[in-house]
């Protein structure tokens, strides 16, 4: 049966049932239908407010509490205008945005994206990072991954990123110095050789495959990939990968003190985006029963998130910060995994949000800890956390 909880938003039995297990009061759902939907501009792009405006026949609301985001009325539809066919703004909610935003980005950083795909938060990431320092998105579903990459290249925010499809709980692959276009041009062109990276393109030469397979066929194992190496699938010109080697690129050759800034948006339930919930809706609510809601796979899904978050932590170096972030409001999801993972990590300290203090959240069960839900946030609902590391 589904029931209507005093809003227009329908919830299936199911839901209802898990957000009363879980100590979630179903009426922060209510005004779910009513939760504007996010743009973010991009930088340079302001002078095009008025034409997006004209075209989408509804004025921009301007996010007070969010540099470059705007608020759009939940009907609004923004993927036949030109502004966003040409990649002049994306689709993001408020909160991720702030989830981004608490990373404290500054231009030379290298940054790690645990959870990057489909890649609303990567492409902020990205176009805060500007013109130095690298990106490094991970998702352990290629398909997901490939959509990111999509992404990246729709919005022209590629340049600095390098994609792997791989188990974050494991990845260990550190950020590698960004080399100047002069150097790439001169290391790539002296190397002939096959084993360095040339610009990235969606299909390698014939030629060069042609030499990949015969070093397949000799056992050149310097050139065959381990299968449970991470599979790169792009990378931008300024990633740090051109005119690098396989082995430099998947060795600890060059290997640095860890990532400035590591996100971990973590797998979840997504209870607390009701736009995924509905999508049940066509799919059948016993789908969200099966797949979202189960006990067996929510435990799962607790060790899944721990092992990200301490393996986002063992990347990041000394001093830097680590975001963890989820779109449930589950306890067990956020400050359960943020007690246990401060337990067994004496290194890491939970941090002040500075810039939150002008945002509409309330404080997790954990202080420092942050939530932000339809009701008093107007955005979907994220749980949001920061550490540092406080040594090695
Ligand atoms: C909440 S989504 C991330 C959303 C993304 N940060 C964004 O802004 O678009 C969680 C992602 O974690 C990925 N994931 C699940 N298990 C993983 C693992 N073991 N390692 C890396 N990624 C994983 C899923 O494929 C999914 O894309």
């Amino acid at each position: 049966m589904e029931v209507k909880e005093s809003s227009n938003v329908e919830l299936p039995q199911a839901f209802i049932d898990f957000l009363k297990k879980n100590g979630l009061d179903p009426s922060i759902y209510t005004a779910a239908d009513s939760t504007p939907r996010y743009i973010r501009l991009k930088p340079g792009c302001e002078a095009y407010i008025e034409d997006i405006e004209a075209e989408i026949n509804c004025k921009l609301q301007k996010v007070e509490w969010l540099p470059s985001f705007y608020s759009l009325p939940p009907h609004v539809q923004i993927a036949n205008s030109k502004a966003y066919q040409e990649g002049k703004l994306y689709g993001i909610d408020a909160a991720s945005g702030a989830a981004v935003t608490a990373l404290d980005i500054t231009p030379g950083d290298h940054i790690l994206d645990l959870c990057a795909a489909p890649g609303a938060k990567l492409c902020m990431i990205s176009e805060l990072l500007g013109s130095s320092g690298t990106v490094t998105g991970v998702d352990v579903a290629r398909h997901r991954l490939a959509a990111c990459r999509t992404m990246l290249q729709k919005y022209a925010l590629g340049d600095r990123c390098r994609l792997f499809v791989a188990d974050g709980t494991t990845f260990s692959l550190l950020p590698v110095q960004a080399l100047s276009n002069s150097k790439i041009y001169s290391e790539s062109a002296s190397e002939e050789n096959l084993d360095t990276y040339k610009e990235w393109t969606s299909r390698r030469p014939w030629k060069e495959r042609k030499k990949a397979n015969k070093a397949q066929k000799n056992g050149n194992s310097q050139l065959v990939l381990q299968s449970q190496d991470p599979e790169l699938i792009f990378y931008g010109l300024h990633s740090g990968v051109v005119g690098l080697s396989k082995s430099k690129l998947y060795g600890s050759g060059l290997s640095h003190h860890g990532y400035d800034k590591v996100l971990v948006d973590a797998e979840c339930t997504h209870d607390g985006s009701i736009k995924h919930i509905q999508k049940f809706e066509n799919w059948g609510w016993t789908t969200l029963q099966r797949r979202v809601l189960n006990a067996e796979r929510i435990d799962n899904l607790n060790v899944l998130q721990l092992l990200l978050l301490t393996n986002g932590f063992k990347l990041l170096k000394v001093g830097g910060y680590l975001v963890y972030s989820t779109c449930s409001l589950t306890v067990a999801q956020n400050e359960d995994v943020v007690e246990q993972f401060l337990l067994q990590n004496s290194s890491a300290e939970l941090l002040d949000i500075e810039a939150a203090k002008h945002w509409p959240c309330k404080s997790g069960k954990i202080q420092k800890t942050l939530r932000f839900d339809p009701l008093t946030s107007q955005t979907s609902g994220l749980f949001v956390a920061k550490f540092t590391k406080l040594c090695t």
